[in-house]
């Protein structure tokens, strides 16, 4: 039996659920199948490689700033070592994240730039993917609550319509995105592609190409591949379903290994994430809480900030709210 089950949406059985509680348990990655969007995911493969190949005077018109928080980025951080990727950062949501407010982040097309290179529907087609992934998002959160031995709507009213959930698109090129002249010598390239870490939200919805390289770290055997599935979701679970578990549930620790030379790896994450004041705690019942609640935006907020740090320093885990 394969350490990562494979579930069909289609067809949730008591065995499908005991497969996602055993693999939550073990290291918190499961695939899913029978979701409904494989056009609609051979359409976003098409825009992420027409955004990437754009010439990179467009996509630094859009690069991310400090009132920005959305938008094309390329000297990304993970436990202080930059990573070798360039991402694309968006939201189908009217308000950016924290009220961090800014400019509009999309690749302006008055020009016809985009349409030059192909990528003029970029915005409407990632717009469309994102509201789509959210829907499947609240039910894979249900699955999860399910699984755990929850009611399904346990968590439903700490995401709502103000969830705060974001998606990306990454290219890990094996040549360094960031031109010489403005590399920061005191920040080191990750010898992987992404740096072993844990997403902090609820659930990932994660799309990968054929190159492959993920990674998860399973307490029963150590590291385990993820082998790439044309059409197939993975599903990691984040930080905070460690605290509603009540620490049963272990966040997925994963992580990108080196692209092989001379090519490049997609991937495409949609993180799913609850309102900013959503308070998060323990959800299991008959057994002491062995987290103190939080809120979500105190959360998000330290681990934002950690990517702001000096090099060297700690990052904040979810474990510093444990009890005792
Ligand atoms: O590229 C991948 O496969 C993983 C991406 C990831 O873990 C992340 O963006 O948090
Ligand atoms: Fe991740």
């Amino acid at each position: 039996m394969s350490t990562v089950p494979t579930i069909d949406l289609s067809n949730v059985d008591a065995a499908a659920l005991a497969a996602i509680d055993q693999a939550c348990l073990d290291h918190g990655f499961f695939k899913l199948k029978g979701h409904g969007l494989n056009d609609a995911i051979d359409e976003m493969w098409r825009e992420a490689r027409r955004f990437f190949a754009l010439p990179r005077d467009i996509k630094q018109s859009v690069m991310r700033q400090p009132d920005r928080a959305f938008g094309y980025f390329d000297r990304e951080l993970t436990k202080q070592r930059r990573d070798k990727k360039e991402v694309f950062d968006y939201s189908a949501k009217p308000e950016p994240m924290f009220g961090s407010g800014g400019s509009s982040y999309w690749p302006d097309d008055s020009e016809g730039q985009l349409t030059e290179h192909g990528a003029e529907r970029f915005q409407e087609v990632l717009l469309n993917f994102y509201k789509k992934q959210h829907v499947l998002a609240h039910e894979i959160m249900q699955l999860v609550c399910r699984a755990m031995g929850a009611p399904e709507d346990a968590l439903d009213d700490l995401f709502g319509e103000r969830h705060t959930s974001t998606a990306r698109l990454n290219n890990y090129p094996t040549e360094d995105p960031v031109p010489e002249d403005e590399r920061d010598s005191t920040i080191e390239l990750a010898s992987v592609a992404l740096g072993e870490h844990t997403d902090p939200g609820a659930v990932t919805l994660l799309l990968q190409d054929d190159v492959g390289g993920l990674q998860t770290e399973a307490d029963s055997v150590g590291w385990v591949d993820i082998e790439p599935e044309e059409h197939t979701f993975i599903i990691n679970i984040g930080d905070i379903v460690q605290v509603w578990s009540n620490g049963r549930y272990k966040a997925a620790v994963h992580r990108v290994t080196a692209v092989p030379d001379g090519g490049s790896r997609l991937s495409m994450p949609f993180f799913y994430m609850p309102k900013a004041d959503a308070l998060i705690k323990p959800i299991t019942s008959g057994e002491d809480a062995k987290y103190r609640a939080f809120t979500w935006r105190e959360f998000i907020n330290k681990r934002i900030a950690d990517n702001y740090e000096k090099v060297g320093d700690e990052d904040m885990q979810v474990t510093d709210y444990l009890l005792g």
